[in-house]
């Protein structure tokens, strides 16, 4: 549906950073340096990344907010912009809905006017009847779930529920594609975890397709149909939430979505795709379905501290088992950590709270050969 092709943005250096970079020879720095990516129908996109990583100016730019310095952006075959061809529609024309993370609703005006206002505001030519307005405003309203708030002050709502107002007005005027930039981040820690519920039975029931944009891994994890991970204006990877936590594609993925153990090892044999590394704990079987490493490769283990099975007693019929002793332990209600000291290398295991082992204590601990991923370009 929507389609960004080499997107790039530059912006002038600020004096400060001009004299630090001075040697380089530009004056330019790029937030956003060549981005290729497509949203699908009914897709919820997540772009996702660290403070600075350039996700806000990929959106504004997609939005029209920003003029990109290079690339192309089409929406369902309707190009909106076009460097080489100095095509740029403005932002009020490419028919977005946007969110952003102040969600600035209008306090003067009660829950009704707030979403009707932007369909009144509309040129008259595309402005629809006031019996309409009014049936489109009482539909999102009962969507939304705030349809007995309709004549309320929009400032007495909760803070969740001027959110959901937020999005409401974004959705009044039928967008074929939402933007949402971190739209729950002024909203406080448990309300962020309903709010992510909500937004994404919303976006389900209503098939929208939108691009969202948050720093933060659960948030699209949760939420996403597919994300890109983005680290100093360019995506690291694109694919589904499971496939981006199970298979990253880079050491800066791995260590961004969530924690993981990492090991240096060298590859022994590859079978198949059974690959058998070595490294400072010992031998550890791998099961690389996709592009399995040569014998002799250098290469980075990375473990999700759920995968590792951690127990008191041999098991001897797994392939890869190491003995070590527990560091330390933390109870965190649904989940208990424990540090494991194998030889020089702490690993982090996490299991369900039945489990919980002293501190001092000799274990095992063992690894399925399909929880085992061979980060590529170590
Ligand atoms: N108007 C501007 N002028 C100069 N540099 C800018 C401008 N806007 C953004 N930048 C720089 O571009 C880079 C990317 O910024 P951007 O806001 O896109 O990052 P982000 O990933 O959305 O970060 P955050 O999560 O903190 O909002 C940063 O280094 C930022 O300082």
């Amino acid at each position: 549906m929507l389609t960004v092709e080499s997107l790039a943005k530059s912006y002038e250096d600020s004096p400060g950073r001009r004299s630090r970079r001075a040697a380089e020879g530009t004056t330019r720095h790029f937030a956003v340096d060549g981005v290729d990516f497509e949203v699908h129908d009914g897709e919820l996109f997540t772009l996702l990344g660290p403070s600075g990583c350039g996700k806000t100016t990929t959106l504004r730019s997609i939005a029209g907010l920003e003029r990109p310095t290079k690339g192309r952006v089409t929406l369902g075959g309707r190009v909106l912009f076009d460097a080489g061809k100095g095509i740029n529609l403005k932002a009020n024309s490419r028919g977005f809905g946007m969110v952003f993370q102040s969600y600035a609703i209008w306090p003067h005006l009660s829950v009704f006017k707030n979403v009707s206002f932007p369909l009144e505001v509309m040129p008259r030519a595309s402005r629809p009847g006031r019996k309409e307005i009014e049936e489109r405003v009482e539909r999102v309203l009962d969507v939304i779930e705030l349809g007995s708030y309709a004549r309320r002050p929009a400032t007495k709502l909760s803070g969740g529920q001027q959110q959901r107002l937020a999005l409401a007005r974004a959705l009044v005027t039928q967008p074929e594609l939402m933007l949402l930039d971190e739209p729950l981040s002024n909203l406080d820690a448990k309300l962020r975890e309903t709010m992510r519920f909500e937004l994404k039975r919303l976006q389900r029931e209503l098939n929208l397709t939108a691009i969202y944009v948050t720093h933060d891994q659960s948030e699209a994890l949760v939420m996403s149909n597919r994300i890109a991970v983005m680290d100093k204006g360019r995506i690291e990877q694109i694919g589904k939430p499971r496939e981006i936590y199970t298979r990253p594609a880079s050491r800066f993925v791995a260590e961004f979505i969530g924690t993981a153990n990492f090991i240096e090892a060298t590859v022994l044999s590859v079978t198949g795709d059974e690959v058998v590394v070595d490294c400072a704990q010992g031998r550890l079987v791998a099961r690389q379905v996709e592009s399995p490493p040569a014998v002799g490769d250098s290469v980075l283990v990375s473990i999700r501290p759920e995968s590792v099975d951690i127990s008191t007693t041999r098991r001897g019929d797994v392939p890869t088992e190491w003995t070590g002793t527990v560091v330390t332990r933390a109870f965190m209600g649904d989940v208990v950590d424990h540090i494991v000291a194998v030889g020089k290398q702490e690993i982090h295991c996490r299991s369900n709270p039945t489990v919980s082992i002293q501190p001092g204590t000799e274990v095992h601990l063992s690894v399925a050969p399909e929880k085992v991923t061979l980060v590529p370009g170590a």
